[in-house]
């Protein structure tokens, strides 16, 4: 599986004020689509491409342009609504996808309570967007939904990582051919007893869209 842990002065400015926690919700939702458009010029790095015609004023010249099928980005609500209009701006002609799920807080398992993503991913870049890499469960189980329907490139884009949750995603791919990329702002020090990051920023839905 391929890491990459952005390292960048404004990437690390920007997390060190979302993790903050004086930092009110119009803020921390800012940071966050400040942040992911950071990250998103990493994880759109292999974005699809195919050779496109066109004329300048002074002569004409082949450049690129996006390949079809466009990419599809699956937010994970909650929290990773607060990252799709940072990346949809970079990517506005890619089709949005949409995955609930939620972790139980004293098991830590998860479960989907939603869906809605076209049938056939196959062929499809997919950009999994989700703030937090906790235990893993969450991007396993997002990962492993993204497959049955047929997805082959998946890379993830998370603002923190625990080690322990990269080291699962990582334990759950060893079998599979099929490359998953994670892009992510930071890797924290670890999970604390109830499954949060450390330092890391709280729960990050919360912190989007308050308390429920
Ligand atoms: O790696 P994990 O241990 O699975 O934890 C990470 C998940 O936890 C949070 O979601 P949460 O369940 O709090 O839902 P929310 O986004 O609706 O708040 C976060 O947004 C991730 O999806
Ligand atoms: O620290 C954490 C862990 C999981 N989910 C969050 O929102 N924060
Ligand atoms: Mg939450």
């Amino acid at each position: 599986m391929d890491v990459h842990v952005a390292d960048h002065p404004l990437i690390a400015h920007k997390l060190t004020y979302l993790r903050d926690k004086r930092t009110d919700s119009p803020t921390f939702r800012r940071l966050a689509d400040e942040l992911v458009t950071l990250l998103a010029y990493e994880a759109t790095r292999e974005v699809r491409t195919e050779p496109f015609e066109i004329e300048t004023p002074v002569a004409a010249t082949t450049g690129i342009k996006l390949a079809n099928p466009k990419p599809i980005i699956v937010p994970i609500l909650r929290a990773g609504l607060g990252m799709l209009e940072g990346m949809v701006r970079l990517l506005p002609s890619a089709e949005v996808g949409f995955l609930g799920m939620i972790r139980d807080e004293q098991t830590l398992q998860v479960s989907a309570y939603a869906n809605r993503l076209p049938e056939d991913l196959n062929g499809r870049q997919v950009f999994v967007l989700d703030p937090m890499l906790a235990t893993g469960n969450t991007l396993v189980m997002a990962i492993d939904y993204l497959r049955t329907k047929g997805a082959r490139d998946i890379t993830c884009v998370c603002l923190l990582a625990a080690p322990e949750g990269i080291k699962h995603v990582e334990s759950e791919m060893t079998d599979s051919d099929i490359p998953v990329k994670i892009v992510v702002g930071t890797i924290d020090e670890r999970l604390n007893e109830k499954g949060y990051i450390v330092p890391g920023l709280g729960d990050a839905g919360d912190r989007l869209y308050g308390v429920v």
